[in-house]
C-alpha cells in the first residue's frame, strides 16, 4: 500500500463532538480513490460504483495530519476495486478503512461501461517500477 497524499483536519471538517466529521471522511476517500484509479487505468471517464464496508477505527481531531494508503484490489472488464486507508500521519494509528471502492469507466456519450483494457498483473508491474523510481 503506497501512501500517497495528506490533508490537514480543519475546524469546518469536525463533527459535533469536535472530532472529524464521518462524510468528510467519505468524500475524501472516494476523492483521494478517483485520482488514484484515474491514473491507474489512465481515464478520467470514471464514475464511482460501489463503496464497500467502511469501518471507522479510532477519531482524528483538529490539527491532525491525515495520510491515505491505496491499493488495487481487483482489475475487471470495466471496473476497477481500490483499498483506501485513512491514518494519523504522525502515530500511524488507522482512523478508517474502505476495502471495497469501485469504479467503473464509462462511455462519455452513452454514459454505459466500457473496457479500460488493463489487468491486475501489469498495474502490479507499473507499481513496482514506480515504487524503485524507475517510471
Ligand atoms: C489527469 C488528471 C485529470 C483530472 C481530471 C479529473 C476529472 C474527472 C474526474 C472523474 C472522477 C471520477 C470520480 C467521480 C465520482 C463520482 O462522484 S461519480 C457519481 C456517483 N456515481 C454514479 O453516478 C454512477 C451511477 N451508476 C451508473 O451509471 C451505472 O451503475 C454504471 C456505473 C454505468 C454501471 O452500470 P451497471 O449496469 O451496473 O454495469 P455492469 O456492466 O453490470 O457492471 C459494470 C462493472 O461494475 C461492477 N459492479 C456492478 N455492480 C457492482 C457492485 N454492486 N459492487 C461491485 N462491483 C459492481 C461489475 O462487476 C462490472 O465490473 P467488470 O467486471 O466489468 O470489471
Amino acid at each position: 500500500m503506497r501512501f500517497l497524499s495528506r490533508r490537514l483536519v480543519m475546524p469546518n471538517d469536525l463533527n459535533y463532538a469536535n472530532s472529524l466529521f464521518g462524510g468528510r471522511a467519505l468524500e475524501w476517500i472516494d476523492e483521494e480513490s478517483a485520482i488514484y484509479a484515474i491514473f491507474q487505468l489512465e481515464t478520467n471517464q470514471l464514475v464511482t460504483k460501489h463503496i464497500g464496508e467502511i469501518n471507522f477505527e479510532s477519531p482524528a481531531m483538529q490539527g491532525d495530519v491525515v495520510e491515505f494508503g491505496l491499493e488495487t484490489k481487483q482489475v475487471g472488464r470495466t471496473s476497477i476495486t481500490i483499498t483506501c486507508l485513512v491514518r494519523n500521519k504522525e502515530t500511524k494509528k488507522t482512523i478508517c478503512l474502505a476495502d471495497d471502492i469501485v469504479f467503473v469507466q464509462v462511455d462519455r456519450e452513452t454514459r454505459l461501461p466500457v473496457a479500460h483494457g488493463k489487468t491486475f498483473d501489469e498495474l502490479q508491474k507499473r507499481a513496482k517500477l514506480e515504487m524503485q523510481g524507475l517510471l
